[in-house]
């Protein structure tokens, strides 16, 4: 039996477990501190079993996987260094920067286990063990970052098992993930919290602002909703390097500004066409860091029961729905109802489907 031990069985250990449970020759272990945590882990059944007790979790583990906060890691190391690991243990980790835990782990002598640390980009605002997915990983990138003395017998073990995610593994150095991460996930969370912060500010004295809040400030607010305890950690952690982007951000608005205040439509024109030639050329619906599933919204009418019809003609159809939220719905306008799906595949039929059945189709 290979054992694998998760440490805080939350949004991204919980959705581990799940792909690694009831695979032939895997064990699963959840560790908590908290004794109501572990009774909650083997209630939801997303492990094979679970306990308070560190050592008895990382004791004779094959992988030890730790999932818990950016701010946990460093003392959950320094535990698991007190602890006799089976050798060639596997110890890796989630989090969302890599620099600091990869020197953690460097600085501590771990006998003969080995150290890789990694970073799921899949996720979403949602938390806990609750929102735990079976299919949180698959299609998503899940970047691994050993260093020059990591054996690559162990990335290889490392890369076999986490083929049960069905994510695409990519190695990247640890200093270069966190300056990446940093422009494409970390900065935008703080540029989405300081946008709805002002507006709330404003809101403050007139709530026509969250009236009339319309897709764009929903679309580029939606990751202000995220955990504050998880990116509080995150972003300390990452300071250096978000320091240092948070002044190529002044610059960039500063621009705007001088832009503006010579009536510069020519720069703003141009500021808008060499964007939207950027945004228009990322992969599309991948999971991750930008779109979290794959998803579409149906213009539907305000008449009862019409939520259930396109139920009923995508499941006539064969086609799984994972998701169906009414975005809006008031009497006298059209409703938008967000489907999601877990593959491509599904979202493609969905739409033809939709079209078919008359249904205007967006994304
Ligand atoms: N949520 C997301 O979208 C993504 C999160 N990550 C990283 O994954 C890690 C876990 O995040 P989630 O699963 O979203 O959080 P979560 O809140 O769903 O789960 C965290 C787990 O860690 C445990 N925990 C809390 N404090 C702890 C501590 N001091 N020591 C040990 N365990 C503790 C909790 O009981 C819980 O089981 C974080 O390091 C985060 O940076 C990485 C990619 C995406
Ligand atoms: O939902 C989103 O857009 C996210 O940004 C999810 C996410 C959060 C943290 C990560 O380290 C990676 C991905």
């Amino acid at each position: 039996m290979v054992k694998i031990a998760i440490f805080g069985v939350g949004l991204m250990g919980g959705s581990l477990a799940l792909c690694f449970k009831g695979k032939p020759d895997l064990y699963v272990v959840g560790h908590s501190t908290r004794e109501s945590s572990v009774r909650k882990y083997l209630e939801r059944g997303v492990v094979d079993s679970a306990t308070t007790s560190l050592r008895e979790a990382a004791e004779d583990a094959d992988f030890i996987f730790l999932c818990g906060p950016v701010g946990s890691l460093e003392s959950t190391l320094k535990q698991l260094a007190e602890v006799k690991l089976k050798p060639g243990c596997i110890i890796t980790d989630v989090g969302s920067t890599k620099s600091s835990v990869n020197a953690c782990a460097r600085s501590l002598d771990l006998g003969e286990a080995i150290f890789i640390g990694g970073h799921p980009m899949a996720g979403s605002e949602r938390s806990g063990v609750e929102a735990a997915s079976l299919y949180l990983y698959e299609n998503a990138f899940y970047v691994l970052t050993p260093n020059g003395t990591t054996p690559p017998e162990a990335v290889e073990k490392l890369k076999e098992l986490l083929v049960h995610t069905k994510a695409n593994i990519v190695i990247v150095d640890p200093d270069e993930h966190d300056d990446i991460v940093g422009a494409i996930s970390h900065l935008p969370h703080m540029i989405a919290v300081a946008l709805t912060n002002q507006v709330r500010r404003y809101n403050d004295n007139n709530e026509l602002y969250s009236q009339l809040a319309a897709g764009g400030f929903r679309d580029i607010t939606r990751i202000a909703s995220s955990d504050p305890s998880m990116w509080r950690d995150i972003l300390v952690d990452n300071r250096d390097v978000l320091l240092r982007l948070i002044e190529d951000w002044n610059e960039g608005i500063e621009e705007f500004a001088r832009m503006l205040k010579a009536g510069d439509l020519e720069g703003i024109g141009e500021a808008f066409r060499t964007s939207g030639e950027f945004r228009n050329s990322l992969p599309e619906r991948r999971k991750g860091v930008i779109h979290a599933i794959y998803e579409c919204y149906v213009d539907v009418p305000d008449t009862p029961g019409v939520i259930g019809r396109i139920a009923t003609e995508l499941g006539n159809r064969h086609i799984n729905l994972s998701n169906m939220q009414i975005i809006e719905s008031r009497e006298d306008v059209p409703g938008i109802l967000r489907l999601s799906f877990r593959k491509q595949d599904d979202l493609d039929q969905a739409v033809i489907a939709l079209g078919e059945l008359q249904y205007s189709v967006h994304f």
